[in-house]
Parts: C-alpha cells; sequence; structure tokens
C-alpha cells in the first residue's frame, strides 16, 4: 500500500496516518486490495476497515507476592454478519490495539474463506505468561474474562486459544464466565469458549486442528507445486502449538523436518529432525536451543535452507526483506496469521515463491473450534475419525475455492483467499439487504 493507493484513500477517510510498518494498515491494505480488484461495493471496504467494536479493559490481579498489578486487555470485534463473534485470546508481551484489530479482519475472512456460521474476532492480554505462576495465570484470566462481562457469550462474541494460551486458560475462562455472567440469565455457559480441556466440553482433535489442516492444505496443493508428501523437505518457524503439531503430522506422513527456528535458536539436520522427539523437548525446556543430534545454525543460514516449503508457524511479520532475500524455499504455508510483510510478499512472488496463505492454512484451528461449539451446543460428542473427515471436508473445498479465484483472476494466492472470503461476504450483506 503506498499513499495514493485507492486502500489508503479509504483509511485516510477514517483518520489513518500513513505508516507502512503498521501490522493493521498492511492487513487491511491487501484485504482491500482484493475487494477492489472485484469492485466489491464501496460500503462493504468501509464495514471493513474497522472493526465493529474494540474493548480495552484495565483490570488488577493480586500476584502471589500480594502486590496488585494492573493489566491491559483487548478484544476487536471486527464483524458478525456470518455469526458471532469467533476469535483466539492471546497472552503476550507485545500485544497492542492494532495487532488485535490486524488479527480481527483475518478472522473475518478466514470464516468467510471457510464459510463458517461466525464472524471475525480477536482478543488478548499484554503479558508474559511465562512470568507469571499458574496461580497467577489463573486470577489474571479470571478478571480478564469478568472485565469483560457480557461483551462475550455464546451466541455472541466466542474467544479460543491463540499464542500463550490454551485449553487450561480456556477452562477458566469458561467457568468464570459461567460464574459471572451466565448464571443470572440461567443459561448454560459452557460454549462460550471453544479450545477447552476434553474433560470439560473440548472437541477432540482441536489441540491438533491447525496442523491438521494445514497437512490437509498441503496435501491438495503439493501437486500443483510438483512435490510430493513422501519426499517433502520443509522447515518451521515456531514450534508452540501450529508448528509442532504441523511437524509432527508430516512427519506420520514421510516428510523430512529439515529445520527449525524458534526464540531460543535454529537447529538443522539433513537426515531429519525427529519431530515427536522435538515436541517432547520444546514442551520440557520452551525452546528447540540444545536438542540433540542436529546442527546449531543462525538465522540467516536457517532461512537459506534450501527446503521445498517453509512453514512460518510463530509470530507476525517474521518474514521481511531481509529474510525474504534470503529465503531458498520454493513455497511458503502461512500457519502463522500475517507472517509476511507486504514488502518480503512482494520480493517472494516476483521470485516464483508460491505462498499459501494463513487465512486458508490455518483455518483448521477455528473449523474444529466451530465444531466445538457445536458438539456443545447439541449436546454431542464427535470421535477423533469423525472430527477429521468433517474438517478434511472443509479444508479441500475451501482450498478448491481458494484454486478457483486464481485461476478466474490469474492472481496469486492470498488475493484468491480474500476474494473467496469477499465474494461470499458481499453476497450475504447483499441478501441481507442491509445496505440497498
Ligand atoms: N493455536 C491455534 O489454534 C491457532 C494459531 N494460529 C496462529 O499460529 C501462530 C502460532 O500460534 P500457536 O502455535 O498457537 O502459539 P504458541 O504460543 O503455541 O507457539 C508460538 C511459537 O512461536 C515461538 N516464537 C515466539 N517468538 C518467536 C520468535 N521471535 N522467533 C521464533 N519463534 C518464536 C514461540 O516460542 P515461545 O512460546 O517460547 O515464545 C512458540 O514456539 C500465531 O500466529 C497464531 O495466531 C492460527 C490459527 C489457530
Ligand atoms: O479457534 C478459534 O476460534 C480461533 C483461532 C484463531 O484465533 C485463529 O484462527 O487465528
Amino acid at each position: 500500500m503506498n499513499r495514493d493507493s485507492q486502500e489508503f484513500a479509504i483509511l485516510q477517510e477514517l483518520g489513518f496516518r500513513f505508516d507502512p510498518a503498521n501490522i493493521y494498515q498492511q492487513v487491511l491494505g491487501s484485504v482491500l486490495r482484493s475487494a477492489e480488484l472485484i469492485d466489491a461495493p464501496r460500503y462493504l471496504r468501509l464495514i471493513m476497515a474497522q472493526p465493529k467494536n474494540e474493548l480495552i479493559v484495565h483490570f488488577p490481579v493480586r500476584l502471589d507476592s500480594g502486590e496488585y498489578r494492573l493489566f491491559k486487555g483487548y478484544r476487536a470485534q471486527h464483524n458478525n454478519i456470518l455469526g458471532p463473534y469467533k476469535g483466539g485470546m492471546r497472552y503476550h508481551p507485545n500485544v497492542s490495539l492494532d495487532h488485535i484489530k490486524a488479527l480481527s479482519v483475518l478472522m473475518t475472512m478466514k470464516c468467510s474463506l471457510m464459510r463458517l456460521p461466525l464472524g471475525g474476532a480477536k482478543g488478548g492480554v499484554q503479558v508474559d505468561p511465562y512470568a507469571l505462576s499458574q496461580a497467577e495465570l489463573m486470577r489474571l484470566t479470571r478478571r480478564f474474562v469478568s472485565a469483560l462481562g457480557n461483551n462475550i457469550g455464546p451466541d455472541y462474541d466466542i474467544p479460543a486459544p491463540d499464542v500463550g494460551t490454551n485449553a487450561q486458560v480456556m477452562a477458566w475462562m469458561a467457568d468464570t464466565y459461567e460464574n459471572v455472567s451466565a448464571t443470572h440469565s440461567r443459561h448454560d455457559g459452557q460454549a462460550v469458549v471453544t479450545g477447552k480441556p476434553l474433560d470439560f466440553g473440548g472437541s477432540r482433535g482441536r489441540e491438533k486442528a491447525t496442523g491438521q489442516g494445514l497437512v490437509f492444505v498441503l496435501e491438495q496443493m503439493l501437486g500443483s507445486l510438483g512435490l510430493t508428501m513422501s519426499s517433502l523437505r520443509y522447515s518451521v518457524i515456531g514450534y508452540g502449538n501450529v508448528g509442532s503439531w504441523t511437524a509432527r503430522l508430516l512427519a506420520d506422513r514421510g516428510a523430512k523436518l529439515i529445520a527449525v527456528m524458534d526464540h531460543t535458536g535454529a537447529i538443522r539436520s539433513s537426515e531429519g529432525i525427529d519431530a515427536h522427539g522435538l515436541a517432547e523437548y520444546v514442551r520440557q525446556t520452551r525452546g528447540v536451543r540444545g536438542f540433540g543430534g542436529v546442527q546449531a545454525i543462525e538465522e540467516r543460514a536457517f532461512y537459506e535452507e534450501p527446503v521445498d516449503i517453509m512453514i512460518p508457524a510463530a509470530l507476525e511479520q517474521m518474514i521481511d526483506v531481509q529474510q525474504a532475500e534470503w529465503i531458498r524455499a520454493r513455497a511458503i504455508a502461512e500457519g502463522a496469521n500475517a507472517p509476511t510483510t507486504p514488502e518480503a510478499e512482494t520480493i517472494l512472488l516476483d521470485r516464483g515463491v508460491t505462498i499459501l496463505p494463513a487465512i486458508l492454512c490455518n483455518s483448521g484451528g477455528v473449523t474444529v473450534s466451530y465444531f466445538e461449539w457445536k458438539q456443545n451446543r447439541m449436546a454431542e460428542t464427535w470421535d477423533e475419525e469423525h472430527v477429521d473427515i468433517e474438517l478434511r471436508d472443509h479444508m479441500v473445498e475451501a482450498a478448491g475455492r481458494v484454486r478457483e479465484v486464481a485461476s478466474r483472476l490469474n492472481c496469486d494466492l492470498r488475493t484468491a483467499a480474500y476474494v473467496a472470503a469477499f465474494e461470499h461476504l458481499a453476497k450475504v450483506y447483499s441478501l441481507r439487504g442491509i445496505f440497498p
């Protein structure tokens, strides 16, 4: 996006100052550019340009020392035309309003691409969860949910795990919501969050869902890249939920994990890294550094590794201009949200690197969240095979939609995914007759 572009004209109208490094402007810029390609109605572009609601809450938490600390929490509810707001809750020191807003836009686009009856939201707390004890983390979660009050709910806004949160945090959220908000209206509040533990309303397959969805997408897309699963050589950035599950599921299909990088360092092995062993090692030590039988490498060497596919599965904007220049991968499958900056994307596309976009690749998470919500509401329990079959069907259909638009408009896959999402949103707005 540049100062004179049509996308920026909309942002300028809404009071934005041009900042090419701003993640919200980056994400929205590429979403609005795809709207332009299909001449989407102007009202739709305006609606997409800002979340419907931006909540900021401040709440005190008692630390184990007896001291109190004030925390800042966010929830951006971007759009609910397709259904209740839906999206993860992130606990990370760099959480900011613009990050949360950018991720909430992507949730709207993701749910629309997947044709889920859900809208888009994202939230989080500016905190390093690893610097807190479990008791402090529980109190923080409970105070955050109390502060949000009825701004979340099973029919209104349904959080889920993201970076720094997990099934235990979701259990505390559901329990607090049930005690604080649901009891007054005498309704069951368990479905207020997804990604819960299995014993407390969670769905089989949710923990691995994002990685599983990404693997289903690769199964659909590898052929067109001239690659096969059994000979695939791949690297991963970030070895948390998404990175480690993707790696383990790919390893189970015969693919070779060649290099991994996280905040502690980078490792490589041309014979292949034991994806399962590494997952257990990272669970115990919180990083890939020091894992046995592999070579420790520098960041630049990690990016220069000539793999077939690189899978960023950590934070946003990790692949910028410098990394794009280093990258030797033939394709990038985005497990993380918004890992590639627009400038980096231009460099990579010009070099012929295929980018499989995040809203397709990582949509397995929200899709199985939808299954969890549905099971809670229908008092059902699906077995894992059923979850996997349903998930695969959803991923295959979404990949087909993206491919169809890419060939119809002769565009890259990210643009195609946004167009496929926009076309559905435009149709629903038009059917509802909200803006005749
Ligand atoms: N969980 C889910 O279901 C979904 C997640 N996503 C997206 O996937 C991405 C990862 O999420 P998730 O796996 O859940 O999060 P996790 O917290 O489980 O894992 C994140 C991983 O990235 C690592 N990391 C953090 N900073 C860096 C860095 N500077 N360099 C390299 N690695 C780093 C983390 O290390 P450490 O923890 O030590 O900081 C950790 O290994 C995010 O973009 C998220 O929004 C998208 C869809 C669904
Ligand atoms: O599972 C969900 O509801 C949301 C997952 C999420 O936050 C994401 O896809 O980025």
